[in-house]
């Protein structure tokens, strides 16, 4: 291992920002590695305890050893950002954090690479600020909208919204099990570092719950706004993904001229941990060329 990737860990890349965008004013949480002259965001989900580090951290050493600096944005209301209730769209909520975090940190423009929510919320980022946006990546999310061949909200949405509810490692391990197709893959570690995650911040648990309730449509259904969307956009799913259904995935590149689907098969709702090595590959090359 180099010095540079040593020193790639979470500890060691934690940074926090001030953003103020009119009325919203949050103390966010991000992780800063690597010095590219490029710059690739990377955007977490929405499950419980959710991070930057904990959903990309197989992503990160590739794309700085490539000469990416990559930023991790821990959203509001996840990890260690500012607590907040959403009762309008996340997706737009999470754009204008975004914003503001680009701002303070005087970057131009970045490339995005979104999971799941993280997707929705690069969406609405783009549709915002398209001068601001250079490639995009999508995982399992881009867009709110509901699946045209499976029942809305699905198995892993409802099992997720009930660990909101019920904070415990039965109910974990019931997620996480729907969450990736080899249940193999998932370690006792795993799921401690999780719980960890989740039960260090009830608040965020809290909020998030008090947000369904106030508005349990989230996520902004971004499908008639798609064709604006010109950024070259690398849409990755996962064919066996029970919380966001592939065919989302089908709507995203008929609605956006730029875009490619990649499909993993024996894949989940976490492409870019459960196929890691390929994932990053692909990446780098379609941010490359
Ligand atoms: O409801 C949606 O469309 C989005 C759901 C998610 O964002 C779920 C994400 C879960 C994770 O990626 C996680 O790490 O918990």
């Amino acid at each position: 291992m180099n010095t540079a990737a040593h020193s790639l860990t979470e500890a060691a890349t934690s940074k926090f920002v001030r953003i103020k965008d009119g009325e919203l004013d949050l103390q966010l949480h991000y992780n800063d590695a690597g010095q590219g002259a490029e710059t690739v965001v990377m955007l977490h989900g929405s499950g419980p305890g959710a991070s930057g580090w904990a959903n990309f951290h197989r992503n990160i050493e590739p794309m700085v050893a490539a000469g990416y600096r990559v930023i991790l944005m821990d959203c509001p209301g996840w990890s260690k950002s500012d607590p907040i209730v959403c009762t309008g769209s996340r997706s737009e909520l999470n754009a204008r954090a975004l914003k503001g975090l680009l701002d303070a940190l005087d970057i131009q423009r970045a490339h995005l690479i979104g999971n799941s929510m993280g997707g929705h919320s690069a969406v609405a980022f783009a549709l915002a600020n398209p001068s601001r946006v250079g490639k995009l990546v999508l995982m399992g999310g881009g867009t709110g909208g509901p699946s045209q061949f499976v029942p809305m909200p699905t198995e892993g949405i409802k099992l997720l919204q009930g660990l909101y509810r019920e904070p415990t490692i039965e109910n974990l391990k019931r997620m996480m099990n729907v969450f990736v197709y080899d249940t193999s893959s998932l370690t006792e570690e795993l799921f401690q570092a999780r719980l960890a995650n989740m039960l260090t911040r009830p608040d965020h648990l809290q909020n998030f719950v008090k947000s369904l309730a106030a508005n349990p449509k989230q996520f902004t259904d971004y499908g008639p706004r798609l064709g604006e969307i010109t950024a070259p956009t690398l849409v990755i799913w996962g064919r066996d993904d029970r919380f966001v259904p592939m065919d989302i995935g089908l709507r995203l590149i008929a609605g956006m001229p730029n875009a490619e689907l990649h499909v993993f098969n024996r894949c989940g709702h976490w492409a870019q941990w459960e196929h890691a090595d390929k994932f990053n590959r692909m990446v780098l090359d379609f941010l490359a060329h």
